[in-house]
């Protein structure tokens, strides 16, 4: 995809080159941003994890959730390379034992998900990873459940961000600094 992407190093500029756009997937109007021309090129997907494990690697992350489905693609490697656990934040009923949920509106329709109670303990300095914010709503429900087991979200991080859909005016709510990777100049 080409963002106006001023600001971005040559790295960087040639992971958002990596990622295809995909007009009226899944619906009409909708500017499907596909990760998976990503992933599949090696270099890139590389190029994109490095540059996470750059930002985070001296910042004392405990662990990593991900957020269903594609936060399970960008966050196992990044929990990987710097030492720490990956937790997923999955959609409803695919976890067992005790689990805690946050509902949320998307882009395209309504969601909820879900986090096995114990995976994330009080006190715990938490990584949230995700592909997309759009309008935000996935982020800020996994913000709510990490911080109701008393973990502290340290950021959310990102690949990519849609700027028209506000995600980040809601985020600001909650306090929790939105990192996204390939962000656009203004
Ligand atoms: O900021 P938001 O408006 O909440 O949208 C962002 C979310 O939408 C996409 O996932 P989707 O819900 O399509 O699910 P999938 O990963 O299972 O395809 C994307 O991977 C983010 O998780
Ligand atoms: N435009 C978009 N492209 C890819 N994933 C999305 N999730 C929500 N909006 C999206």
């Amino acid at each position: 995809m080409v963002f106006q992407a001023k600001a971005l190093s040559d790295n960087l500029q040639y992971v958002s080159d990596s990622i295809r756009v995909v007009p009226g997937f899944p619906k009409k109007g909708i500017m499907f941003q596909d990760i998976t021309t990503l992933t599949r090129n090696p270099k890139a997907f590389k190029l994109c994890i490095e540059a996470f494990v750059e930002r985070y690697k001296d910042q004392k992350i405990d662990v990593i959730a991900g957020v269903e489905a594609r936060g399970f693609i960008f966050g196992p490697p990044l929990a990987l390379a710097l030492g720490v656990g990956f937790v997923p934040l999955r959609k409803p009923g695919k976890l067992p034992g005790e689990t805690i949920g946050a509902e949320y509106q998307l882009e395209y329709g309504t969601d909820r998900i879900e986090m096995t109670v114990e995976s994330i303990t009080n006190g715990q300095n938490v990584l949230i990873i995700d592909d997309l914010v759009a309008t935000g709503g996935t982020l800020g429900a996994a913000v709510q459940l990490v911080e109701k087991v008393g973990a502290k979200v340290h950021e959310a991080a990102c690949v990519i961000e849609l700027p028209e859909l506000q995600g980040r005016a809601k985020l600001k709510a909650t306090n929790v600094p939105l990192f996204v990777l390939l962000e656009k100049e203004a």
